[in-house]
């Protein structure tokens, strides 16, 4: 799309120095001051390019392929000699920078959309794609969003894209923002993970509304965060970034992310949100918005939403909803995308009907059998979304036979794997531990470490390592009534094994076909 942006190096230094960013700079007389493309990779450069020179893999080569490539100024954390003849901005922190920069050069794209960012350790995706709906059904199809699953900057079929990270580099995201406000998009939904903060992907962005869904220890480990303390201040800050916040109630550590709210945004714009009956001795106001289940049968979830607050009494938000996806979590994540489109003006009627018939890759895919039970495939892949998952199934059913299928990444989130041996003996009947993205580990390690933190007296465990083969047997024990729960890759067409994205069919794929042959 023929974007026709530019920058001067004059901008670029007014603002850096405005955020106390600038450390030195040379300017070079003979070299042009207008830069029209800008880039962190030399592998993707233009005339007269502005180029960053940043992340732990930086090489200075990379610098000196950007220049010969046609890059006229770089931005670096230190002067490189490969650098020589180019405009040089030497900065105190390159990612800050990077976002600055590349909101200016986008020409301040959220400017022009009102901009709502989820974060949680669980429940982003699925609140994203909800209030997607809803604002959709709002405005005519014109919500972009930047998720875990997919990016959608546009109406048209080629500009819905797989995301390659939950938020993306900075760069990147203020240049599919200016596409999507270029391609007439009027709101965007963006999941913010920790690790956009930890990066400064989103650092100078403010948003119209920011939740706060949850969190629970996750996403520690070497390429990470180090520690807890650091995770959930990473995630605080989109509260502090934003105009209204919303929190859920019951989300662990309530006071503290109450007061990172507070810092920045008064009480007046602070919504909180809870299931009905919730107490808590931390809650020292009243929640705003309060659901309560509803009778739920095979197919969908109801619920309802009250407006309990005088502030909430002005949204027009009060009333019955049902999803077409399972889970009383999704309750927690309904009820969220809700309250955000009321406060983006959206009446009942445009809640519920937008909400309605939204299903998400990958969560609670499920499938009912004649023989065998339900079938579900859903994402969950740490302690927390696996207790809520089995939980679930545990007190809405008629006390069912719970067979899980499910394994562990390698390389990754290895303190991931005693949740799973924990769930697994707090609500399972049956375990297949199998292969998730082995990645450059052996898979059988992996599922043996899990298998030894799991309660054999409460659990029966099959170690069955070809993905397929366990979902088949899983689904062939399964008797009517029982319910079968295949974890962890959700809508995933491939495994990481040894560096290569192995193609595979996606769980629902295989579950259909082992069904479909049981059952012929
Ligand atoms: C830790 C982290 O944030 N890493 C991200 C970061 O890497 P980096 O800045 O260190 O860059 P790098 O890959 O080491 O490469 C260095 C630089 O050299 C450049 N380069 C490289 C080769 C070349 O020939 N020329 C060249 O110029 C690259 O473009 C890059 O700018 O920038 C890269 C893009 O520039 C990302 O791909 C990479 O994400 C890594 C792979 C990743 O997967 N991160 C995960 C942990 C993450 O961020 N996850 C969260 C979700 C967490 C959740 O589930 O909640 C997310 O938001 O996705
Ligand atoms: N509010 C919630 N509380 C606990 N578990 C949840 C909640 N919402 C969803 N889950 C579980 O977590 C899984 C992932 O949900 P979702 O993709 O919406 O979360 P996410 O925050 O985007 O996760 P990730 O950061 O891992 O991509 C679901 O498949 C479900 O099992």
């Amino acid at each position: 799309m023929g974007l026709t942006m530019s920058i001067s190096l004059n901008t670029c230094i007014l603002i850096l120095k405005e955020h106390h960013l600038l450390k030195s700079s040379a300017v070079q007389d003979t070299v042009p001051t207008k830069m029209d493309y800008i880039s962190y990779d030399s592998r993707d450069i233009q005339t007269n390019t502005l180029f960053f020179c940043k992340g732990a893999g930086f090489r200075p080569t990379y610098l000196s392929m950007a220049k010969s490539n046609g890059a006229i100024c770089y931005v670096a954390e230190q002067p490189f000699p490969e650098g020589k003849g180019m405009h040089a901005l030497v900065v105190r922190d390159v990612t800050k920078a990077m976002a600055l920069l590349s909101a200016a050069f986008f020409r301040f794209p959220q400017d022009d959309l009102f901009l709502v960012a989820f974060t949680g350790t669980k429940g982003k995706t699925t609140s994203a794609y909800f209030l997607k709906g809803i604002f959709d059904q709002m405005n005519g199809g014109k919500t972009a969003l930047f998720s875990s699953v997919n990016d959608v900057v546009g109406p048209k079929p080629e500009d819905t894209f797989k995301s390659s990270l939950t938020t993306p580099e900075s760069l990147d995201l203020f240049r599919d923002m200016r596409k999507a406000v270029d391609n007439g998009m009027t709101h965007l939904v963006m999941e913010v993970s920790s690790q956009a903060y930890k990066k400064n992907r989103v650092f100078g962005l403010t948003y119209d509304l920011g939740f706060f869904l949850n969190i629970t220890p996750d996403h520690i480990g070497p390429n990470e965060h180090p520690n807890f303390a650091d995770y959930l201040h990473c995630k605080l800050q989109l509260l502090v970034n934003s105009r209204k916040c919303i929190i859920n109630a019951e989300t662990d550590h309530f006071s503290e992310v109450y007061a990172a709210a507070t810092t920045t945004t008064n009480p007046d714009s602070i919504f909180l949100f809870s299931r009905e009956g919730y107490q808590n001795p931390e809650l020292k106001v009243p929640v705003d918005f309060i659901f309560k289940s509803e009778e739920t049968d095979l197919i969908e979830t109801r619920f309802k939403l009250f407006c309990a607050s005088d502030k909430a009494k002005h949204l027009a938000i009060n009333g019955d909803y049902t999803l077409q996806m399972l889970g009383d979590f999704n309750e927690i994540n309904g009820s969220a995308a809700i309250i955000g489109a009321g406060l983006g003006g959206a009446t009942h009627e445009q809640a519920a009907s937008g909400i309605r018939h939204v299903t998400i890759p990958g969560r609670m895919e499920t499938e009912m059998t004649k023989d065998h039970g339900m079938v579900v495939v859903d994402y969950a892949h740490n302690k927390a979304s696996m207790m809520a998952l089995m939980g679930f199934m545990r007190k809405e059913f008629d006390n069912p036979k719970i067979i899980v299928v499910v394994g562990a990444p390698g390389d990754k989130g290895v303190s991931r794997r005693p949740g799973f041996s924990q769930s697994l003996s707090a609500f399972a009947d049956k375990a297949f531990l199998t292969t998730d993205d082995p990645g450059f580990e052996d898979p059988m390690d992996i599922a043996e470490e899990i298998d030894a933190g799991i309660d054999h007296s409460k659990v029966d465990v099959t170690i069955e390592l070809d993905r397929k083969k366990a979902i088949h047997e899983a689904i062939k024990m399964s008797g009517k009534g029982d319910v079968v729960l295949i974890c962890g890759k959700g809508a995933d067409a491939f495994q990481k094994i040894r560096g290569v994205n192995t193609p595979y069919p996606s769980d629902i794929v295989v579950a259909r076909n082992v069904i479909k042959e049981l059952e012929k």
